[in-house]
């Protein structure tokens, strides 16, 4: 009689885990004793204990072949949001989430951890210290908004204890650390073009950025608490560093730490919005005969000049959560890990 092999509970796989977070993850995985498998449509990387699987996350087979005997599952991979490419991310965030959750089913993959994220509520307007029992946004600010929103529904309503497939979402905001290769690469990006003189309204916008090591400890606190017995199951958490911070003034460290000026002289936020979207919509209707990206895109404007920060108190009462690495100290760890971008270099 053939006998099924019991998954082992430490060998896990990471879809999207040569990316920032992805390989942040699989490193901790790795420390702890797991064994990981990791999926993604590119390489970037080779590690000891981590075995590659190159393959598209809407291909059905070549998920299958990274999830042989694996239990747990995270989901940490999407497109880029620079890449405002509908197409891209309906593929990618909705139909590569399906063949995901089809895919965990099949293979008998017991949990699944989703990297959602805090902005699935964000529509531009202010949210102060907000739960996860917010409406998600009826007007998401761009496509990659609107897929994820999906992407989280898809996951949380996939949480099935009589299939023994049981499934979280952890919605992190604003990651930044080492490797990044998003926040720091574009904002330095932007200070050596000139372009950071400015503060977008009166810079006393309060915003939440998350240490990436605070946001892997969330999602493995996640995935070691859910239990068919545990609230968590199907449920969304967010993860920050819970401790709101000017984004101004972020970012202000961050340039100051590289040996760039600080932003200093104020815009109104409302032309600059206005301007954004107007360069937007030139660029949309430009795209067939020119292409251009700008820097100051409406998304990125609107995460500048508002409020938006949200409640962990969720995550510390069901998951045991608590920050394990300070604001202060990730900005100081992450300004340390970027030479190549200092002022000069
Ligand atoms: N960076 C941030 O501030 C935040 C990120 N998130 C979420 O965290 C997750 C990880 O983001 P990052 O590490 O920042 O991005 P990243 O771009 O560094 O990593 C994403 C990975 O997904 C892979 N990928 C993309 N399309 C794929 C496909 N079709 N098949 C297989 N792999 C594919 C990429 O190759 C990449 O390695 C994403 O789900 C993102 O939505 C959520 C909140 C904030
Ligand atoms: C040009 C400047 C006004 C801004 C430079 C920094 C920005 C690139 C970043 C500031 C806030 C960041 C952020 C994200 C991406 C990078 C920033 C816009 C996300 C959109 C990444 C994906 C998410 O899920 C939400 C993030 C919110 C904060």
């Amino acid at each position: 009689m053939a006998t099924r092999v019991r998954p082992s509970s430490k060998r896990c796989a990471v879809i999207g885990g040569s990316g920032f977070l992805g390989r942040h993850l699989v490193e901790k995985l790795l420390d702890r004793g797991y064994s990981v498998s990791v999926f993604d449509i590119r390489q970037s990387y080779e590690l000891p204990g981590v075995t590659f699987h190159q393959g598209d996350l809407c291909d059905n087979q070549a998920l299958l072949s990274a999830m042989k005997d694996v239990s747990l599952v995270f989901h940490c991979a999407s497109p880029a949001p620079a890449s405002d490419d509908r197409k891209l991310f309906e593929r990618v965030n909705i139909q590569g989430t399906h063949t995901l959750i089809e895919a965990c089913l099949e293979a008998g993959v017991q949990k699944l951890v989703l990297t959602s994220s805090a902005s699935v509520v964000f529509e531009g307007k202010d949210v102060k210290n907000g739960r996860e029992d917010l409406p998600y946004a009826k007007k998401p600010i761009d496509y990659y908004t609107e897929t994820k929103i999906e992407q989280e529904k898809l996951v949380l309503e996939a949480c099935d204890k009589e299939k023994g497939f049981l499934t979280v979402a952890i919605r992190p905001h604003g990651i930044f650390g080492p490797r990044d290769p998003q926040l720091v690469p574009i904002l330095v990006d932007a200070a050596r073009r000139g372009k950071m003189k400015f503060i977008i309204g009166d810079g006393t916008n309060l915003v939440d950025f998350t240490f990436v090591e605070n946001v892997v400890h969330g999602h493995i606190l996640a995935a070691e608490r859910l239990r068919p017995d545990s609230p968590i199951c199907g449920k969304s958490y967010h993860i920050t560093n819970d401790e709101p911070v000017r984004f101004w003034d972020f970012m202000s460290e961050v340039l100051v730490g590289l040996g760039y000026a600080a932003p200093r002289y104020h815009l109104p936020y409302t032309l600059v919005y206005g301007l954004a979207l107007l360069l937007w919509l030139l660029a949309l209707i430009l795209r067939p005969l020119v292409s251009f990206k700008p820097t100051f895109t409406p998304m990125r404007v609107a995460l500048a000049g508002t409020h938006h920060y949200y409640s962990c108190d969720r995550a510390k009462r069901d998951l045991g959560y608590k920050p394990v690495v300070s604001l202060k100290d990730g900005i100081e760890r992450t300004v340390q890990s970027y030479p190549h971008l200092r002022q000069g270099a």
